[in-house]
C-alpha cells in the first residue's frame, strides 16, 4: 500500500494494511516515539501492544501513588527467570510490563538520572553523540518540572530541567519527615549532598521527584503524557491486545512489516489467520529489554548457533541479540527501629483506622502519605567512599580475572564485554561511578542495589511458538567483583546505621548482626534478588565487531528499515532507576528518525 493510500485509510478510522512506521510495543519508548512521528500529519503510525489499554474508570490503582503494587501481576507478562547460581539457584518473577503505557504503568514513579559519566560511557563504545551533553537536552524535553516549594528546603537547578514537556515530574505536597533526618546524617557520615542529582551530578545522597503530576496528585506516566495527546491525531493508530509475532523482510533484508496475532488466533491454528501490517518507511521495536530480542530471534536474527538449534532459517547472523543482559541486584540489611517515627508506609498498611482516613484525605484533598510512591530519596556511591581501604586490591584482582561470561559466548561479544570492563574498571578507581544505591526507606530499611554489574545475562527464544516465554537468564553475580562490591557496600551501610545520626531512630541489627565479610557474601547469595526491576541493555548500542546490535542511529546492524529505541539499546546499565533515562532515548530516537540529529 502506498504512503498515500495509508493515509487516507487512517483518515476513514480503519485499522490498514499498511503505514509509514510500524511501531512494536506500546509502553513508554513505543509511546514517545508514536507522539513525536505523528507531530507531522503526513506520517502515518501504528503502535502494536499486546497488552490492554486500561479503561479510565479502571485507573485508581494506577493514578494514586501510594497504591504502587496493587495491581500485582495483573500487568505484567509473568515471567519467571531461569535459576540462578550465583543466588543459589533461586528463581525470581521478571519485571515486564505488559499494558499501554508498559512499565510506566506500575513502576515506583521514581524520576531520577544518571551522572554525566554514565552516559558519557556509551560515546566510549562506539557511539559518538551519546553522551550527558547529546541526552541533556532530550531529558529536558520529556518533562514539566515543577520545582520544590520553597518551605521543603529541597534545592533544585534550574538549568538542567524542562518546563514544558509531556510528563509532570515534582515531588509528593507531603514528604516523610524521617527524610530529611536520613538526609542530614548521610551528610555527617561524610556522603556528598549534590545539589540536585538530576544535572548529571549524581553522586551523593540527594532528594529525587516523581512522575507525578502536581495538579491533583496523581501518577504521570507515558500513557496520559503521549499517548492521550496522540490519540487525537488521525495519523495515530494504536491497536491493544494483539502481540506481534514475526518482522517481515524483503529479499533486500529490508523491513517490510510484521505479523500480527493474538493468542486465541494463534491457538485456533490454520483457522486463525494472522494480520499481516505493512511499513512504508520502518519498523521500529520497543518491545522491551524482554521481549525485543526474542522477537528479533524469531525473526531469523541473532546468534547463529541459536538460531540453527530451533530451526528458523538465519536472516541476519548478530551475536548481540539477547547478550549483555543487565539489572540493578539488590539486598536488604535488617535492623529493628526501636524509636519508629510516625508515620510509615508500614504503619499506613498495618493500622486500618489510619490507612481509612489517609485515604480519605487523599481523596478529598489530594494531600497526606497517598502522594507518595516509592520515595524521595537516593544516594549513589563510588566504590573508593563505601570501600577506601580495599577498594585498589579489588579492582587490581577484578583486572587479571577472567571475564566470567558463559561458556558458547561468540568472540565478538566477549570483545564488548573486554572493553566494558576496561571502562567500568578505570572509572571504579575515580569518584564519578556510583558503583552502589544506598536507599534508605521512609520505613527506615536500608537496602542496597549493585549499579554497575560486571556479571553479564541473556535473553533467548525457548521455542519457535511466539507464544512461549523466553528464557531469561540473568546470571547474577557470577562475576566475584560484583558480590565483593554489594558485601563492601553492606558493611557501608552497616556503619552508616550505626553512626550518631542515625541514633534518633535507634536502629537494631538483626539477621546481619555481628557478620564477617564471608557471611556477609552468603546472606547475599542467600536473600538477594537480581533485580530492581531494570531489566536493560539485551540489544547494545555498540558497533558489530564488538557484539553490538544497533549502531549509533539505533539501526539494526547488517538489515535495512528496523530501528530499536527501549531500554535493550543501552550499553551499559546506568547508575540511576531507568524510566527518564529511557524517556530521553527514546526522544532521542525520535528525532534522529526524523532525521534532525
Ligand atoms: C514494576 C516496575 C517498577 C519500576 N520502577 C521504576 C521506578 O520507580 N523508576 C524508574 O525510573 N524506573 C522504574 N522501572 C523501569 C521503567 O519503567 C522501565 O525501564 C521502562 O518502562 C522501560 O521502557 P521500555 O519502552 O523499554 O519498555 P516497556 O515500558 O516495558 O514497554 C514495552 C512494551 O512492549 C510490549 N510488547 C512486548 N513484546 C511485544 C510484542 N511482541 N508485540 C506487541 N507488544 C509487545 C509490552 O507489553 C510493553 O508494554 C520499573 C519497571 C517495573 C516493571
Amino acid at each position: 500500500m502506498s504512503h498515500w493510500s495509508a493515509i487516507s485509510c487512517v483518515l476513514r478510522g480503519t485499522t490498514c494494511t499498511a503505514y509509514d512506521y510500524v511501531i512494536v510495543g506500546g509502553g513508554l519508548s513505543g509511546l514517545v516515539v508514536s507522539n513525536r512521528l505523528t507531530e507531522d500529519p503526513k506520517k502515518t503510525v501504528l503502535v502494536i501492544e499486546a497488552g490492554v489499554l486500561i479503561p479510565d474508570d479502571k485507573e485508581e490503582q494506577v493514578l494514586v501513588p501510594a497504591l504502587i503494587g496493587a495491581t500485582g501481576k495483573t500487568y505484567d507478562w509473568n515471567i519467571t527467570t531461569q535459576p540462578i547460581p550465583g543466588l543459589n539457584n533461586r528463581t525470581f518473577p521478571v519485571s515486564s510490563a505488559k499494558v499501554v503505557g508498559g512499565g510506566t504503568v506500575i513502576n515506583g514513579m521514581f524520576f531520577d538520572r544518571g551522572s554525566m559519566w554514565d552516559y558519557d560511557s556509551w560515546e566510549l563504545l562506539g557511539n559518538e553523540g551519546w553522551n550527558w551533553e547529546g541526552l541533556e537536552p532530550y531529558f529536558k524535553k520529556s518533562e514539566t518540572y515543577t520545582p520544590p516549594p520553597p518551605e521543603s528546603g529541597i534545592e533544585y537547578d534550574p538549568t538542567t530541567h524542562g518546563f514544558s514537556g509531556p510528563v509532570h515530574v515534582s515531588y509528593p505536597n507531603f514528604l516523610y519527615p524521617q527524610l530529611k533526618s536520613i538526609m542530614k546524617a548521610w551528610q555527617d557520615f561524610g556522603i556528598p549532598i549534590p545539589r540536585d542529582g538530576n544535572n548529571g551530578n549524581a553522586i551523593g545522597g540527594f532528594w529525587v521527584p516523581n512522575s507525578l503530576d502536581p495538579r491533583d496528585e496523581t501518577r504521570s506516566f507515558a500513557k496520559t503524557a503521549y499517548h492521550d495527546v496522540s490519540k487525537k491525531r488521525s495519523n495515530y493508530h494504536l491497536i491493544a491486545g494483539r502481540q506481534v509475532t514475526k518482522i517481515l523482510f524483503d529479499s533486500n533484508k529490508r523491513a517490510t512489516g510484521v505479523i500480527v496475532l493474538s493468542l486465541a488466533l494463534f491457538q485456533a491454528g490454520p483457522s486463525g489467520k494472522p494480520h499481516q501490517v505493512n511499513a512504508n518507511a520502518e519498523v521500529i521495536l520497543a518491545a522491551g529489554a524482554v521481549h525485543t530480542p526474542k522477537l528479533l530471534q524469531l525473526s531469523g536474527i541473532g546468534p547463529a548457533a541459536l538460531l540453527k538449534q530451533h530451526g528458523i532459517p538465519i536472516l541476519n547472523e548478530l551475536p548481540g541479540v539477547g547478550s549483555n543482559f543487565q539489572d540493578h541486584p539488590t539486598v536488604f540489611l535488617n535492623y529493628n527501629v526501636t524509636i519508629e517515627p510516625f508515620p510509615t508506609r508500614s504503619k499506613l498498611i498495618s493500622n486500618a483506622t489510619f490507612n481509612a482516613e489517609m485515604i480519605a484525605l487523599y481523596r478529598a484533598n489530594r494531600t497526606g502519605p497517598y502522594t507518595v510512591s516509592s520515595g524521595n530519596t537516593a544516594s549513589f556511591l563510588p566504590l573508593p567512599l563505601i570501600a577506601p581501604d580495599s577498594y585498589r586490591n579489588l579492582l587490581d584482582a577484578a583486572e587479571k580475572e577472567g571475564n566470567y561470561l558463559d561458556q558458547g559466548v561468540p568472540p565478538e561479544v566477549i570483545k564488548g564485554f573486554e572493553k566494558q570492563k576496561t571502562i567500568l574498571l578505570e572509572t571504579f578507581g575515580t569518584m564519578h561511578a556510583g558503583v552502589d544505591e544506598f536507599i534508605v526507606s521512609f520505613n527506615v530499611a536500608p537496602l542496597v542495589a549493585l549499579q554497575k554489574p560486571l556479571s553479564r545475562g541473556y535473553i533467548e527464544i525457548a521455542s519457535t511458538n511466539p507464544f512461549d516465554d523466553p528464557i531469561v537468564e540473568y546470571r547474577a553475580l557470577s562475576n566475584p567483583l560484583d558480590v565483593h562490591i554489594m558485601v563492601a557496600a553492606l558493611e557501608y551501610g552497616r556503619a552508616f546505621m550505626a553512626s550518631p545520626g542515625m541514633a534518633l531512630f535507634s536502629p537494631i541489627e538483626t539477621t546481619t548482626a555481628g557478620m564477617t565479610a564471608e557471611e556477609l557474601e552468603a546472606y547475599v547469595r542467600a536473600t538477594g534478588t537480581p533485580t530492581f526491576s531494570h531489566p536493560s541493555c539485551t540489544c547494545p548500542m555498540m558497533p558489530l565487531e564488538i557484539g553490538g546490535c544497533v549502531d549509533e542511529k539505533l539501526r539494526v546492524h547488517g538489515v535495512k528499515g528496523l530501528r530499536i529505541v527501549d531500554a535493550s539499546v543501552f550499553p551499559l546499565i546506568p547508575a540511576t532507576h531507568l524510566m527518564s533515562s529511557v524517556y530521553a532515548v527514546a526522544e532521542r530516537a525520535a528525532d534522529i528518525i526524523k532525521g534532525l540529529v
